[in-house]
């Protein structure tokens, strides 16, 4: 178990509110000018990422105060017992160890005495040789062709890391094609099926619990599919693989046990593209660039499990969080990559962070009287510039924002990159700075502009500023920089599950709408008028049976 400290009750949390009230007005660009050592102090230069923290609303005081708080919790003793197998998620009593899926192969993380790390690198044998077996035409279709379109079908966590991962590494794309099916929406399947031959065409079933509604009724749709193309019943093992923790469901479903990639309870769904969920990551881009992924976030765990708190970049992303939820009240976090590889970063960290924080309840089952995980959203940059940034300048909320971008561009064009990233350093400057009336006034002067015209206008091109940021530098997007960079996320969710005393491994909060779709579904399946819900659900229902 985690230590469980009531976060309010803690001396740290008291004497942050006392110094919030003290500096709460404080303007980022005011401690710039006092301080020329600013950026040295607040930003780290690991490796070939550059995390700097220096436009936020703290000062070393702060930094301090939020590093009492971890220690408070007594946070190194928690990243001990997540890294060593410890059963920290207490609701589903399971080790948390997504992190022995990146461990080399001479590790040793036990779970209930038996050392996991031969089972994972047995697995990663597998999909290195199965990628290599796809990949030169060696694994072939019922007609005897070679596999060009692999096909995931998979929800939620297995299938949004895949996707982010594949997207984010487009540049790297192997001779194969993927495509991701998640939506139980007939929509999704259908419009990728159009696309693809079934005579080539790989399908890779992959849930960790092989029951989930979507992901089962679509793949017996492909098999449906597949079968209606001319394939026998035994040719299906040749075009469908499942990727499952559960052995007795993947041989239900009429997938061959010799066709299926292991992997354990103890890897979280929301975590598992290391693990056998990630094979289509191998296809998609390689088994060398698999690893690498792999080896870039054992860095991270390295940097999280070795590193001073104050010098931990995890940590301290996670302080900051805390600062500004639980202090300036803050309710999202934008995530924006100038990076269009990285399109799907921040849906894929809807998932980790919100599923896994989103709770009410502490680790003492009581109601929390303190707000927890943020609403994770987030577009590339510059596009988001173009749609909602105007809210980020002059809106009235606070949103904290983390700024991702690579100093070298995969794809060089012309001037591209550097316009790019002019945007990048921009807005974060920009967000810090803001813009006072009086600069206004002297900008409207210099552009020749009449009294009555700066009388006008002034106010409305005011910026208020003071808007914090992170920003990340990577040098280059790789797979072993970009496996960093996500266990860097990974590990900042962990940490400020600890200080907010919440089970952050499991996810509880998904089952009730689950539950009342099976009644519902019942229901949908007979002509009566419903009686059973509330009058709107009925009236909902009772419409659509009309319609239908
Ligand atoms: O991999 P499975 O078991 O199909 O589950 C898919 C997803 O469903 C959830 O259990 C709930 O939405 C997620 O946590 C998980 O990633």
């Amino acid at each position: 178990m985690l230590p469980s400290v009531q976060l309010k009750n803690t001396q740290a949390f008291q004497n942050l509110a006392a110094h919030f009230e003290d500096t709460k007005d404080l303007q980022i660009k005011d401690l710039f000018s006092k301080d020329p050592q600013r950026f040295s102090s607040f930003s780290i230069l690991w490796n070939d990422i550059l995390f700097d923290y220096s436009k936020n609303r703290i000062t070393k005081e702060t930094f301090d105060l939020l590093l009492d708080l971890a220690n408070e919790v007594k946070l190194q003793e928690a990243i001990e017992k997540m890294f060593s197998g410890d059963k920290i998620n207490a609701t589903e009593a399971r080790p948390v160890l997504h992190t022995a899926l990146r461990q080399p192969k001479d590790a040793v993380v036990l779970v209930d005495g038996i050392n996991v790390i031969p089972q994972v690198h047995e697995v990663l044998e597998q999909i290195q040789t199965f990628t290599e077996d796809v990949l030169s035409g060696n694994w072939k279709g019922f007609t005897g062709k070679q596999i060009t379109d692999v096909v995931n079908i998979g929800i939620g966590g297995s299938d949004l890391g895949p996707v982010m991962v594949t997207e984010a590494l487009k540049a790297y794309k192997t001779r194969l094609n993927l495509h991701f099916v998640s939506n139980i929406d007939g929509t999704h399947l259908s419009e990728v099926l159009k696309n693809v031959n079934p005579e080539t065409t790989l399908f890779l079933i992959a849930s960790k619990t092989f029951t989930t509604q979507e992901t089962m009724t679509n793949g017996h749709s492909a098999r449906t599919w597949l079968i209606n193309s001319g394939a026998k019943v035994e040719d299906v093992e040749k075009h469908f693989v499942a990727l499952s923790t559960n052995e007795a469901e993947v041989k239900k479903f009429g997938i061959n046990p010799k066709n299926m990639f292991v992997f354990w309870d103890w890897v979280g769904g929301r975590y598992s593209l290391w693990s056998a969920i990630g094979l289509s990551i191998s296809l998609g881009i390689g088994f060398n660039n698999f690893k690498a992924l792999l080896e870039g976030a054992h860095e991270t765990d390295q940097h999280f499990q070795n590193s001073a708190l104050d010098q931990n970049i995890p940590v301290i992303m996670a302080l900051l969080g805390v600062w500004y939820i639980n202090f300036y009240g803050a309710e999202t976090l934008g995530i924006f990559p100038y990076d269009q590889y990285l399109h799907r970063f921040a849906s894929y960290f809807q998932q980790g962070d919100m599923e896994s924080n989103g709770k009410y309840i502490d680790r003492n089952g009581k109601v929390v009287n303190y707000q927890t995980g943020p609403i994770v959203w987030g577009e590339p940059g510059t596009n988001g510039q173009h749609a909602f940034y105007q809210l980020l300048h002059q809106g009235t909320k606070l949103i904290p924002s983390d700024f991702i971008a690579p100093a070298k561009s995969l794809n060089p064009l012309g001037e591209h990159h550097k316009i790019l990233l002019s945007n990048f350093f921009a807005q974060t400057e920009a967000l810090m700075n803001g813009k006072s009336e009086e600069e206004v006034i002297e900008e409207l002067k210099a552009a020749g502009k009449s009294d009555k015209e700066i009388d006008q206008q002034k106010k409305f091109k005011v910026f208020q500023g003071n808007r914090p940021t992170n920003s990340f530098l990577l040098e280059k997007i790789t797979p072993k920089s970009l496996g960093k960079l996500i266990a860097l996320y990974e590990h900042k969710i962990f940490v400020q599950g600890v200080i907010w005393n919440i089970f952050s491994f499991d996810q509880w909060g998904v089952e009730l709408g689950k539950q009342l779709a099976t009644v519902i579904l019942s229901e949908l399946e007979k002509d009566d008028k419903v009686l059973s819900h509330d009058s709107s659900t009925n009236g909902l229902i009772d419409q659509y049976k009309t319609w239908s």
